[in-house]
């Protein structure tokens, strides 16, 4: 695969291997790509305007919404509404999911799109490494008619395709229809993604285990013991702690050099803290496509069924071996 090709070439080339290629998809990947080169560009100069702190509003997880939350949540949600190629839209930032209606008002749409507008909000006024993730289905009511929350609520297996924005030292594009996981960074100077890292793969195993262990004293047993693992002097042990504390900067690094993620259940967060359907699935789904490997500690996160637009899971997501490990632990001691 020739290097440095352009994300527009790769989307046009890729299209033919996508079994309902009608071009839709490319339609909308394109305009992931526009609005996170908008994103970026607010990202960027974030210290110099008045985009940084709280806006003073709550998202209905109760989370202090960060104006930057809310203005990449805007910008995605007009870029993909006015391209007229999605059905829906569900984000962290909206209590419900948004139903767009095409001008014809036929809904002849057949996506609909999930995404974390702006993932490592705790990060935003430091300076740290931020993301968007998104996560996109095809329609499971018939074309033609309102799009419901049954669309939403599809396991993670379904996806057509998933990926996330990193708005870091450079900016990249990584995603995945299923035939692979492949990265773009944008070149500033013209704002365009070039093909940068074809084909993007786990290692086996790693070296890296990233959980906030600030928690450590709430966590499951089975995490305790893991931790307790990762870092006794064995083998090629101890391992490198690392928590960026952007999940997407933390599962990009892990799935470049190899290692492990975990946000577990706790006895303050019954269900952890990530969202399944717009922060576990797509980057699950990434993950199981690079060679990876992710879960709940006990099921794979594609196979769970959701209830819920905004439920949680613990979340267990790396280098297979790594991840294997953990669950091993997980099976002894649960709680
Ligand atoms: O501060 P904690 O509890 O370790 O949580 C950090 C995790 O929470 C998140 O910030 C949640 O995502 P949002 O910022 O999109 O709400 C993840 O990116 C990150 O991995
Ligand atoms: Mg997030
Ligand atoms: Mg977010």
């Amino acid at each position: 695969m020739r290097k440095h090709k352009t994300l527009g070439e790769f989307i046009i080339e890729n299209q033919a291997a996508f079994k309902y290629s009608s071009g839709e998809l490319s339609k909308l990947i394109n305009a992931i790509r526009l609005a996170a080169k908008v994103v970026n560009h607010e990202v960027n100069k974030a210290g110099l305007v008045d985009i940084i702190g709280a806006s003073g509003d709550t998202n209905i997880q109760g989370e202090d919404q960060q104006k930057l939350d809310v203005m990449a949540n805007e910008k995605f949600i007009q870029t993909l509404t006015n391209r007229e190629i999605v059905c829906g839209i569900a984000s962290e930032e909206e209590d419900d999911f948004i139903a767009i209606n095409s001008l014809d008002k036929k809904h002849q749409n057949k996506y609909v799109v999930l995404i974390d507008p702006l993932d490592g909000s705790s990060n935003i006024d430091v300076n740290v490494s931020v993301g968007t993730i998104f996560s996109i289905y095809r329609r499971v009511t018939p074309i033609g008619t309102p799009v419901t929350l049954e669309d939403f609520l599809q396991p993670g297996r379904n996806q057509v395709a998933a990926g996330y924005v990193i708005y870091g030292t450079s900016t990249m594009l990584v995603y995945t229809t299923g035939h692979g996981v492949n990265g773009f960074t944008l070149n500033p100077a013209i704002g365009t993604f070039y093909l940068s890292h074809p084909n993007m793969r786990y290692p086996d195993t790693g070296k890296i285990y990233s959980v906030n262990e600030g928690n450590y004293t709430h966590f499951p047993q089975g995490v305790k013991d893991y931790i307790k693992y990762c870092q006794e002097e064995e083998g090629d042990r101890p391992y490198t702690s690392r928590y960026i504390g952007s999940l997407v900067s933390d599962f990009h690094r892990n799935m470049i050099k190899g290692g492990i993620y975990i946000y577990p259940k706790s006895n303050k967060t019954e269900n952890g803290k990530l969202r399944l359907l717009y922060e576990c699935n797509p980057m699950a789904y990434i993950a199981e496509q690079a060679n990876g490997k992710a879960s709940d500690g006990f099921r794979p996160i594609l196979d769970i069924q959701p209830t819920e637009l905004h439920q949680r899971t613990p979340f267990f997501c790396g280098s297979k071996k790594m991840v294997e490990k953990a669950e091993g632990f997980m099976l002894k001691s649960p709680s």
